[in-house]
């Protein structure tokens, strides 16, 4: 697979540094709190199970399917919730778990949803962001790193459900999807 990555932009180590720090700030901040930890399946799959890891409190965990990209790297526009929660979110403390913000169009659509279904608070985690593709007004309250507007792959992120299994993450070859 190796072969389709154009350039590795973080390698395993640096994923690792990273989801530490955010999960010591998660625990200074959520200190004598329970929250709910909503991980985005499938793509957030890697980063939820390493950053729970890494949090010193006592969470609980959920899991939701939605999917708006398909077999493609632009989004549909059309998000789906192909699972829902488990659990009930009601007076609950939310951190929404998430892989990448990219047009921003998931998370703008769940927090609306988590919103409606009255959660006490709702915070955003994602590892990585990639502001120039926003087309909603959407930011995380905590973000790994910032990624420049290319379709980047690993660590839980596909191109047609392919290379999440990467231990890091990388730019996409171009030639991969454009045919
Ligand atoms: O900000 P956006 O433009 O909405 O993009 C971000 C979303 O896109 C990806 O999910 P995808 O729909 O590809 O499903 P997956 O997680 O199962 O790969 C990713 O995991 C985020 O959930
Ligand atoms: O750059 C990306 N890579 C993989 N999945 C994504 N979903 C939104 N943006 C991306």
């Amino acid at each position: 697979m190796q072969q389709d990555i154009l350039e590795v932009l973080f390698t395993e180590e640096m994923i690792q540094d990273k989801v530490r720090e955010l999960g010591a700030a998660i625990s200074r901040d959520y200190t004598g709190k329970s929250p709910l930890f909503i991980c985005i399946l499938k793509g957030a799959v890697m980063f939820m199970a390493d950053l729970a890891k890494r949090t010193d409190i006592p969470l609980e965990m959920d899991f939701m399917a939605i999917s708006s990209y398909g077999d493609s790297t632009k989004s549909s526009g059309v998000v789906r919730i192909l699972k829902d929660l488990d659990k009930e979110v009601e007076g609950r403390d939310l951190i929404i778990v998430e892989d990448i913000i990219d047009s921003g169009l998931t998370l703008s659509y769940l927090r609306n949803l988590l919103l409606q279904r009255n959660a006490k608070s709702i915070r955003i985690v994602t590892l990585f962001d990639k502001p120039e593709g926003r087309t909603v007004n959407i930011s995380p309250n905590y973000f790994g790193f910032q990624v420049p507007n290319r379709f980047i792959v690993g660590y839980g992120l596909d191109y047609a459900d392919k290379y999440r299994n990467l231990p890091y993450v990388g730019i996409l070859r171009p030639e991969v999807y454009s045919h």
